[in-house]
Order: C-alpha cells, then structure tokens, then sequence
C-alpha cells in the first residue's frame, strides 16, 4: 500500500498485475480500435458487431484515437476528483442522496404511477447522485453491496452554472469542465458504436440519434466507484450485484480486476438475477491497459428485439494482491432521451414482434420509467 506521506488511493502505477492463475479464469474478449472505427474499417466493424451479438461486451482501444486520449487521460482526472468525493464527512455525501422517504414509499405502486409524480423528485430519484454503501442487495440472503457511487448527471454538466438545478459537492464543481468534456466525449463514442450497429442492422442511423441526442434530458452520467479493499482471502463480499446495464450503451473504465461476467451470454432483458453467486459460474474482465471495457445495455436489446445482447455483470473485490487496493472505476452511461419509449426500431437485421414480452403490446415503457424500475428492483433484491 503506498505510504501515509504521499497518500492517495488512486495509484495505477504501484497496482500489481491481475493474477495468472487458473484460480481467476478470464473472459476472453474482442479488441476493438476505435481509430478503426472512426476510419470506417469495414472488417473491425464486423468483429464489433459480432461482439456485440456475442458477449455484448468488448475492449476499446483507446489511444490512437484523440477521443480516444480524452478518455483515457480525462478517466484518471476524474479518478481524482472522485477520491476528494468520497474522503468527503459521510453526513455532507449524504446531502446527496436521493430524497428518501417517499422514493421508498412508492414500492408497491405500478410503475406507470411515477409519471405523475413531482418531476424534482423523479429528477433525484435516477440521478441518484451519491449511493452509499448497502443500498443493494446483492443475494438471496440479502446481502448488502460494499461500493460507494457519486452519480455526475451529464446534462448538468454541459449547461451553464446559473441553469443547473442541483446541488454538486465542490471537487465536482471545481471540475465542471472536466466532466462535461468527459461526457460530451463518451456520448459521442457511444453514438459512433451505436450508428455502426444501427447500419448493420438495417436501422436508419438516425433513429438512433434522434434518441440520444446530447442536449436532451436524459440518463446519462458519469458513474465514479470506489470498493473497499478486500476483507479476506476467501473474498465473500460482492461489491455491486449482478446487474444488466439500463442504458444503450456503456464506456467503463477501471484499472484493476473486479468486474466480472456470468459465464454464459445472457439475452434476457433486464436480467438481475443474483441466484447463482457461485465463484465458478462468473469470469473475470482483465483490465486491459490503454483500453475502455465497452458493454451494451438493455435498450440496445429492446431497440434491436434481442438481437444486441447486454452481458449480465457483477463486480467482486480485486483478486489476490490487486484486492489490498481500494477499487475505483468511471464509468459513463448513454441511455435514451428520457420521455423514449424502449421499442424494436424498424430494420431488415430486426426481427418483428415483441421478442421479450415487455412491451406488454402497449406503447413500451420508457427510457426514465425503465431506470426508475431496474433501480428499485435492484435495491429490494425483487429481480421478477
Ligand atoms: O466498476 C466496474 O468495473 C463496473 C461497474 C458497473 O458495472 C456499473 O456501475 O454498472
Ligand atoms: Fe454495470
């Protein structure tokens, strides 16, 4: 561990290497460059889009590519900024949590009632700026989460100071540029993945853009994490459950192992089943240096009708000396427009109907009602 003087958890350089033991069996994963996608290299294009019907998850080389370095750069920034958030006094990170009481209240009531409730406190309620520890369960038996999230909502960040309508903690105002041009950047890496997938499918790219656009309330934001170090070797405790992702797509950065994915591809929209927390059933994402981890979500399963999966995924403390480390990771979430409702899109690669049944043969739910679902189902351990 480095030493009191120069203290700061963040510390790439002295991490060591993920272990090669057949104890930490790995997911094998495709690399991608994304200066290959941005020259429009038609047999990268197909090794992506392969992944993403495959896993749903794939490495993005980042560094030849200038958004690529903003990335890559601008996630160690934001690694800083994140330590200063969390060694805030607990009591001031609780100033932002989502408003309690009648966000707990609501559990029983049919998802459509949250359309009309008082949009400030739909507003807080999934841009659930600071989640602190425990506020997930994370198996049958109940189990409470370890790691600790700061939520930075991108269209917050991308506004002027006089238009935004939430308190942020200092470190993130401080770095109100850093964060807009982290999330301007990672949306617009998003969308270019996005339109790629939406071409082969025979999807006009514009009805995927027209759903993401950047200026639009919307979802997204930049995820900081931290895990506490390992406990003990036997590493019983699951630092965040076993989880699809609610958006389109996600851009995740993280610098030691942890994260893993369940051992068989999964196509079921939504899926959070926490059932089989056997260590055998999951594999380990090895970060992969000058790499973003890229994962699909569960709108890019219900705008393709299944024919995108979104890899079920679960972070675990680091393994064998990595877990003496205190686990960050940044992660940024492009979802659909809020008001979007999560329907098949029209393309010749998209097969008709309601391949999932959650449409209900109504209008579909939509992208904030989604979040708004998949979160509480998260936190009551209710995954069906
Ligand atoms: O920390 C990680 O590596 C993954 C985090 C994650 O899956 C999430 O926040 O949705
Ligand atoms: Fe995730």
């Amino acid at each position: 561990m480095p030493h009191a003087e120069s203290y700061t958890e963040f510390t790439p350089e002295l991490y060591p290497p993920f272990p090669s033991s057949p104890d930490f069996p790995t997911i094998d994963l495709q690399t991608i460059s994304l200066k290959k996608i941005q020259d429009h290299d038609a047999a990268e294009q197909d090794r992506m889009f392969d992944a993403c019907k495959n896993w749903g998850f794939f490495y993005l080389e980042l560094p030849e590519s200038e958004q690529g370095r903003v990335i890559k750069e601008g996630a160690d920034d934001v690694c800083r900024v994140a330590e200063k958030v969390f060694q805030l006094p607990l009591e001031e990170k609780m100033e932002y949590r989502p408003t309690g009481k009648q966000l707990w209240g609501w559990v029983s009531v049919n998802i459509r009632a949250c359309v009309i409730w008082d949009e400030g406190l739909i507003d807080d309620v999934y841009i659930y700026r600071y989640k602190m520890t425990g506020q997930t369960q994370v198996d049958k038996n109940r189990t409470p989460d370890t790691a600790e999230f700061f939520n930075v909502a991108k269209n917050e960040m991308i506004i002027p100071d006089k238009d935004m309508t939430r308190k942020w903690p200092k470190p993130v105002m401080d770095n109100k540029q850093l964060f807009a041009k982290y999330s301007t950047t990672a949306h617009s890496i998003g969308l270019q993945i996005l339109d790629v997938l939406a071409r082969k499918l025979g999807i006009d790219p514009e009805e995927i853009h027209s759903r993401h656009r950047l200026e639009e309330m919307a979802g997204d934001h930049v995820r900081m994490t931290r895990g506490p170090p390992r406990k003990s070797i036997e590493m019983p405790e699951i630092q965040t459950p076993s989880h699809t992702d609610f958006g389109t797509i996600t851009i995740l950065m993280n610098w030691l192992g942890g994260l893993q994915v369940y051992g068989s591809p999964n196509h079921i929209l939504g899926n959070l089943d926490f059932s089989d927390s056997s260590d055998s059933s999951w594999l380990w994402v090895k970060p992969k240096p000058n790499c973003a981890i890229v994962n699909l979500g569960d709108a890019a399963v219900k705008f393709t009708n299944g024919v995108l999966c979104s890899g079920r995924h679960r972070v675990v403390p680091s393994p064998g000396e990595q877990g003496k480390w205190p686990r960050y990771s940044v992660v940024y979430f492009v979802r659909p427009n809020d008001e979007c409702k999560l329907k098949a899109l029209k393309g010749d690669g998209v097969p008709e109907g309601d391949v999932d049944g959650e449409d209900g043969g109504g209008e579909g739910i939509n992208a904030q009602e989604w979040i708004f679902r998949q979160a509480e189902r998260l936190r009551t351990g209710r995954y069906n």
